[in-house]
């Protein structure tokens, strides 16, 4: 028979409350985001490098050689991987992508000039 006396009572150390779990929830999903946004970090220095190595054996390179049809393609082309952004929103994020990679590339120039 159960003594209501003797029984535990559920804590709040055995169960955690549905904000805690959120908690501990966001946490763990953070760390994803983390790791996710070191390997994106990686991702766009090695790009940005390749880009740099393409203005320099472009005929006219850098900001004044931009390429819009070949920027919109590769946004296509990236749009079939990420419907969830999609066309558009891509393109604005890979507007300030390229031009990063463009900026860096020229200051490079620059200094080495
Ligand atoms: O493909 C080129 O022609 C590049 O210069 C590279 C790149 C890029 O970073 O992807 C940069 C600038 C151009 O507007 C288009 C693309």
């Amino acid at each position: 028979m159960h003594d209501r006396h003797t029984e535990t009572a559920p804590s709040s150390e055995t169960v955690p409350s549905v904000e805690a779990q959120a908690e501990e929830q966001i946490l763990l999903l953070r760390g994803r985001i983390d790791q996710m946004d070191a390997e994106l970090a990686e991702l766009l220095e090695r790009r940005a490098l390749i880009a740099a190595q393409v203005q320099r054996l472009k005929p006219v390179g850098y900001f004044a050689g931009r390429d819009l049809g070949r920027e919109r393609e590769l946004v296509e082309r990236m749009a079939e991987h990420a419907p969830r952004l999609g066309a558009d929103r891509l393109a604005e994020i890979m507007d300030s992508v390229i031009s990063a990679g463009l900026a860096a590339a020229q200051e490079e120039a620059a200094s080495a000039s």
